[in-house]
């Protein structure tokens, strides 16, 4: 069945309309990504491309777009319903805002910002509103990460003790074809770094083990990369549940790891979520065995599951997953990470 079909048998209101004024703000990486999936998922998408910046010549984005705008006050012309937010993280919060006041269903990709100023306001503009407000932490859609949930949630490693997630990989192998100096992650002032930019791991260890209590961190740039934000930390958590975590985030190893461990009174669990395997060793078991059966590593579904969560949520099929406030407890994981980092203390949260 084409994607489009299957997508319109869940959303049918959203379906209905003659055209569905979609708005993407930021035509970067992942802007291009959320467009193209846009535009196979939602037949009567009218999409509006809005940039920051405008490129000599014909706009590319353009190719994909009804059309292409440079100002805000232009796209809210169009009368969005429904906005990406896919712009560097120290824009997300004025734009959200700005769309927010307009009654448009907001996904903003992580991180929700770089600071907290604004993201009060957010909230409550969107609980006003009664709109959508979903943070692009797509781990959340990993079919590997949601199987470990539902095995520790069912007790299947009894108690759970200790959490660890690690990811790594060399910036320049993020995007081969892109001059990763001029990308967001190198970059401070675009919101950049392994801490801000790997975010996702902070986001999946709190979403399995729970709010974090307090926390000690390191921050380094340990490689000859040119840029000017931190390629590796490492996060030693105090979960409210008692639990006790370690996150290490990295921009630097050559060969690409995202992988984690969960240890628990009755056994362990280890994911991998390059190869998509999830293995449990417990007493009641000889052996490790393999959890569940995770089709393909194919990285765009976890981005196609996003914007039907999305368009399920505004249809009031769904909650968000991951909420405004689920974004805002994992930027100030973040920011206290840095603090420590800087003042070598223990932060409590
Ligand atoms: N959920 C996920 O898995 C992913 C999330 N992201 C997040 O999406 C956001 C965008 O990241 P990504 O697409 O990788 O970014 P890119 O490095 O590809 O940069 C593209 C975006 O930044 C804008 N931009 C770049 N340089 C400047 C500048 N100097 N001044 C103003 N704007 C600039 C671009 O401009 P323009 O507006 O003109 O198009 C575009 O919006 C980030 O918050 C990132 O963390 C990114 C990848 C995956
Ligand atoms: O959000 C992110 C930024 O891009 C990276 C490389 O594609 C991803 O690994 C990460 O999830």
């Amino acid at each position: 069945m084409h994607p489009a079909k299957a997508e319109c048998d869940r959303v049918k209101h959203l379906c209905e309309e003659p055209a569905l004024q979609t708005l993407i703000v930021g035509y970067g990486s992942i802007g291009k990504r959320h467009a193209q999936n846009v535009r196979s998922l939602i037949p009567n998408a009218e999409l509006t491309i809005l940039r920051h910046r405008r490129p000599p010549g014909s706009d590319p984005a353009s190719a994909v777009a009804a059309r292409v705008v440079y100002d805000i006050q232009d796209a809210l012309s169009y009368s969005p319903q429904l906005a990406i937010i896919a712009s560097p993280a120290p824009m997300h919060i004025e734009t959200a805002i700005q769309l927010a006041n307009h009654g448009v269903h907001l996904l903003v990709e992580k991180p929700l910002s770089d600071q907290l100023v604004g993201i009060d306001e957010l909230l409550s503009i969107c609980q006003a509103r009664k709109t959508v407000l979903l943070v692009g932490y797509t781990l959340r859609f990993s079919q590997p990460l949601q199987t470990v949930r539902r095995a520790i949630a069912e007790g299947q490693i009894g108690r759970l003790l200790g959490i660890h997630a690690e990811v790594g990989q060399y910036l320049p192998d993020w995007r081969p074809h892109a001059d990763y100096r001029q990308s967001v992650t190198a970059q401070q002032s675009l919101g950049g770094g392994a801490l801000l930019e790997l975010s996702h791991e902070i986001d999946y260890v709190r979403w399995i083990a729970g709010n974090v209590r307090s926390l000690h961190a390191t921050a380094q740039t340990l490689s000859d990369l040119e840029i000017d934000v931190e390629d590796w930390a490492e996060l030693d958590l105090q979960f409210e549940s008692g639990v006790s975590g370690h996150v290490h985030v990295d921009m630097v190893q050559r060969f690409p790891v995202r992988c984690g461990k969960a240890i628990g009174t009755h056994g362990t669990l280890e994911w991998d979520l390059m190869s998509q395997q999830v293995h449990i060793n417990s007493i009641d078991s000889d052996s490790k065995v393999k959890l569940g059966n995770h089709s393909g590593t194919d990285r765009n579904l976890i981005y196609e599951e996003l914007v039907r969560h999305f368009l399920d949520c505004i249809e009031g099929n769904a909650q968000p997953v991951c909420t405004g406030a689920d974004g805002r407890a994992v930027l100030e994981i973040v920011l206290a990470a840095k603090k420590s980092a800087q003042t070598g203390e223990r932060i409590d949260l």
